[in-house]
């Protein structure tokens, strides 16, 4: 793998049963994606871009094809392998927030870093400095049920953060929140990930959206189009 790259794919091909059919999915897709580059993608719902995504999070596995991501062999790993690729390499954030409700703002930030095991002490002070990287910090203590929509994303970009990962991944982030609270996730999102120098795939429906990224790509008909 060329180490000015964070996602190399070659020859993906994806697709899922459907009664006695199948579906094409990804068709034998090409990708490379630059170290710190952010990368949108859009396409019709049911194109496969959350599919895209999935795959290149260690969520879901590829029919065929070799799919390297921040140094991780993805078609050959494990399990195991997975999953410490999941949780060391990337940040996820989805449409919905998928905070746990039992716990305040901050310890749902520091949550990814005490599976791994992290000194709880460091982990707090790079959690309290998340929380005010996205303007949080007097919420530290309130439970998500205490908080708005956007106020929750935030913590879900701070939480998705708390690893350092190589490759943040976001699907539809703001695909729940009004314009002006997703104007403010987005701004710090980009501004995050362009800070950390941390590479970004964006999947969203937003084409506004979709151009503040470097590098835009439609997925139609399996395959992946620069725009
Ligand atoms: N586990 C699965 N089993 C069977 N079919 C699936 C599965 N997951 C997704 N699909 C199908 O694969 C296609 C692509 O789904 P995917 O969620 O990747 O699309 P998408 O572009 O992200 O859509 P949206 O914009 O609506 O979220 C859809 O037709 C979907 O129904």
């Amino acid at each position: 793998m060329n180490k000015m790259n964070s996602v190399e794919i070659k020859n993906m091909t994806k697709t899922y049963p459907s009664g006695d059919d199948i579906l094409l999915i990804l068709d034998q897709v090409d990708f490379t994606l630059p170290l710190g580059s952010q990368m949108a993608l859009t396409g019709e719902s049911g194109s496969g871009k959350s599919t895209f995504l999935n795959i290149i999070g260690a969520l879901d596995r590829a029919d065929s094809g070799e799919i390297l991501s921040c140094g991780s062999a993805l078609h050959k790993a494990n399990e195991a392998e997975m999953s410490q690729y999941r949780n060391k390499k990337t940040g996820f954030i989805f449409q919905f927030h998928y905070l746990l409700k039992d716990f305040t703002a901050l310890e749902n930030i520091m949550l990814p870093g005490r599976i791994l095991g992290e000194n709880p002490k460091e982990l707090r002070v790079k959690a309290e400095e998340l929380l005010e990287s996205v303007n949080m910090s007097n919420r530290g203590h309130h439970f998500p049920g205490q908080l708005s929509g956007g106020e929750k994303q935030r913590i879900a970009l701070a939480r998705a953060l708390i690893n350092k990962p190589e490759l943040i991944l976001a699907d539809e982030p703001t695909g729940s929140l009004d314009e002006k609270n997703s104007r403010l996730v987005e701004d710090m999102l980009f501004s995050l990930a362009s800070d950390a120098n941390v590479s970004l795939i964006l999947v969203t429906h937003d084409r506004s959206l979709a151009s503040r990224a470097n590098i835009q790509y439609h997925l139609q008909s399996g395959k992946l189009n620069p725009l």
